[in-house]
Formats: C-alpha cells, sequence, structure tokens
C-alpha cells in the first residue's frame, strides 16, 4: 500500500557523545538510514570546547557523531552526507584539515556553510546522515 511504512523510527542514546542540549534526540534512525543531531564541540562529560580553535573543535563534533555511529555498530564509512555549520567560513582550512583525519578514503558528500550563531557559542556544528547497511 502506498505510503505504508515498515520500519518505525527509533532513537538512538548513547555516553560516547554529549546529552542534548535542547528538545532534540542525540539521532534517530528507521532501521536504513540514521540522523544524527548536530553535534557541538562538548564532550561526552559536558566540558564544552568553545574556547578551542576551529581544530580541537572539529574533532570533538567529529568524535561525537563516532560515538553515536560506534552505539549502533557503526563507522565513519557508513556516513553518506555531513553538514558542517561554522560561524566563520574563514575557519574553513583549518576545518578541513581536521575533517579529513575522519574521511579520508570515499569522503561522503558535505556541505560546509557559515552561519550567524551557533548553540552555546561554538564554532562548529556538525550533524551526519548514515546508512545502516
Ligand atoms: C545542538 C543542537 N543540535 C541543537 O540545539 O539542535
Amino acid at each position: 500500500m502506498a505510503g505504508e511504512h515498515t520500519d518505525m523510527k527509533r532513537v538512538i542514546s548513547t555516553q560516547d557523545a554529549p546529552e542534548a542540549v535542547g528538545a532534540y534526540s542525540q539521532a534517530t534512525t528507521n532501521g536504513n538510514i540514521l540522523f544524527t543531531a548536530g553535534q557541538i564541540p562538548m564532550t561526552p562529560d559536558g566540558d564544552l570546547l568553545d574556547d578551542e580553535d576551529i581544530t580541537v573543535q572539529t574533532r570533538q563534533s567529529l568524535e561525537n557523531v563516532k560515538g553515536i555511529l560506534e552505539e549502533e555498530g557503526l563507522t565513519m564509512q557508513n556516513v553518506l552526507k555531513v553538514t558542517v555549520f561554522m560561524d566563520d567560513i574563514e575557519d574553513f582550512d583549518e576545518m578541513n584539515d581536521s575533517y579529513k583525519e575522519y574521511f579520508q578514503d570515499n569522503p561522503p558528500a558535505r556541505s560546509a556553510v557559515e552561519v550567524a550563531n551557533l548553540p552555546k557559542g561554538v564554532g562548529v556544528e556538525i550533524e551526519a546522515i548514515a546508512s545502516t547497511e
């Protein structure tokens, strides 16, 4: 039947990424595809790295993405699409250098954009869409 849904939405929760700082889940999946929330440079213990340079902030954001994927038995190789939000596009090269550490071969599609402000005053926020297969 058209519009029939066979896979239910499921919320993913892990201690390997920071708790949500607002009304959202760390990630959701329907069993085929997984969406992470935008990950900011906050450690799983809740330490905010907003004063660190973009290299460090990018690494922590991606460590959080990685932690969420690992909760589901996935790796960064499962990632299909990434969106990187920065509060200053001049940070692009620095962000990209750290980013490359996580996606060496066949990197996912990506959009990288400057936005006016990010939650908690951080410099970067990164979200990912991954295949669960
Ligand atoms: C940090 C977020 N992902 C949010 O506030 O939606």
